[in-house]
């Protein structure tokens, strides 16, 4: 049964019970660049109880330092430390599970953090971000063209949300992909996410279009995947029945919790609405629910 936190016991609780506090960041934090409400206070009284605060997002386009520079811009103080991102937990599965040599480049078919995770984890990126030419509709007499220059060094293609996607992208990406000797990593499976006060393609809208035209599918590295938690435990030695990851999706912040045997809080501030909860598998059901994450610091003040 979902409890909701309507009540000073509830959120009390909620701070009594637990030591680690996961957080989403887009939907449950901030919708793009505002932060929803009480959300600072929240965060303060969280450190002031002396609790650990990590911040788990699929948000691909950016790395853990701007990230940080993020939170900063709205007078919060979080270390890259404290950030796991797709595009990081991407970086680490090729390094530390696939083992892809260094000399072994990596197409991105990405944003800029993405980008720089990757390089941060030793490898040289192509496409991405450094490549005007996709900019550009692909022209199909030009012999310049990038999908008539396949790097052979190319070892492992990493595609997350990509806010410049186009044909000429894909059409590259897809010559990588083709080769199956080449890894295919994805940063995460969301199909949109919340911005612009309204509801916005994600990173899923990517990868689908790549998979379909290399019927291959991607290694999801963001939620929900174990690859996550192992690299946030590997960081951070946190002890999960302390522990509850606080999202805005059911498919990827609640199933992250509930296959690593965290508890779960959803927030209504996101994706998901009191009809998507209500209609949801018992079995998948977060253990609490509220309108927002600032819930719990005005039920306690
Ligand atoms: O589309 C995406 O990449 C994700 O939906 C989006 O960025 C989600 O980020 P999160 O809610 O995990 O912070
Ligand atoms: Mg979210």
């Amino acid at each position: 049964m979902t409890v909701k936190v309507s009540s000073k016991a509830v959120a009390q609780e909620i701070l009594d019970k637990y030591d680690n506090f996961l957080f989403d960041c887009d939907g449950v934090l901030w919708r793009e660049s505002s932060l929803l409400p009480k959300v600072a206070e929240t965060l303060k009284m969280l450190r002031k109880h002396n609790k650990n605060l990590i911040f788990v997002t699929n948000n691909a386009t950016k790395s853990r330092l701007q990230y940080s520079k993020k939170f900063e811009k709205f007078g919060l103080t979080v270390s890259e430390s404290e950030v796991f991102g797709s595009s990081y937990a991407s970086a680490v599965y090729l390094r530390d599970i696939l083992k892809l040599p260094k000399d072994k480049k990596v197409w991105v078919e990405g944003a800029d953090g993405l980008e720089i995770e990757l390089q941060d984890a030793g490898y040289q990126t192509l496409g991405g971000t450094h490549l005007p030419a996709l900019d550009r509709p692909l022209n199909m007499e030009d012999k310049t063209d990038p999908i008539n220059n396949i790097d052979p060094e190319v070892g492992a293609v990493v595609v997350g949300l990509d806010p410049k996607i186009n044909y000429h992208r894909i059409a590259v990406t897809m010559q990588y992909l083709l080769n199956p000797n080449i890894y295919f990593v994805a940063t995460n499976p969301d199909s949109t996410f919340p911005g612009k006060g309204a509801l916005l393609p994600g990173a899923g809208m990517v990868v689908k279009a790549v998979e379909t035209c290399v019927n291959r599918e991607g290694i999801i590295c963001g939620k929900p995947s174990k690859g996550m938690m192992d690299a946030i435990i590997k960081s951070q030695n946190i002890d999960k029945s302390r522990s509850i990851m606080i999202g805005d999706r059911f498919d990827t912040d609640i199933l992250f919790g509930l296959n690593n045997g965290l508890s779960t809080l959803l927030v209504l501030s996101g994706i998901e609405t009191p009809e998507t909860l209500e209609a949801l598998d018992p079995k998948q059901k977060p253990t609490y629910y509220a309108n927002k994450l600032g819930d719990l610091y005005e039920y306690i003040h």
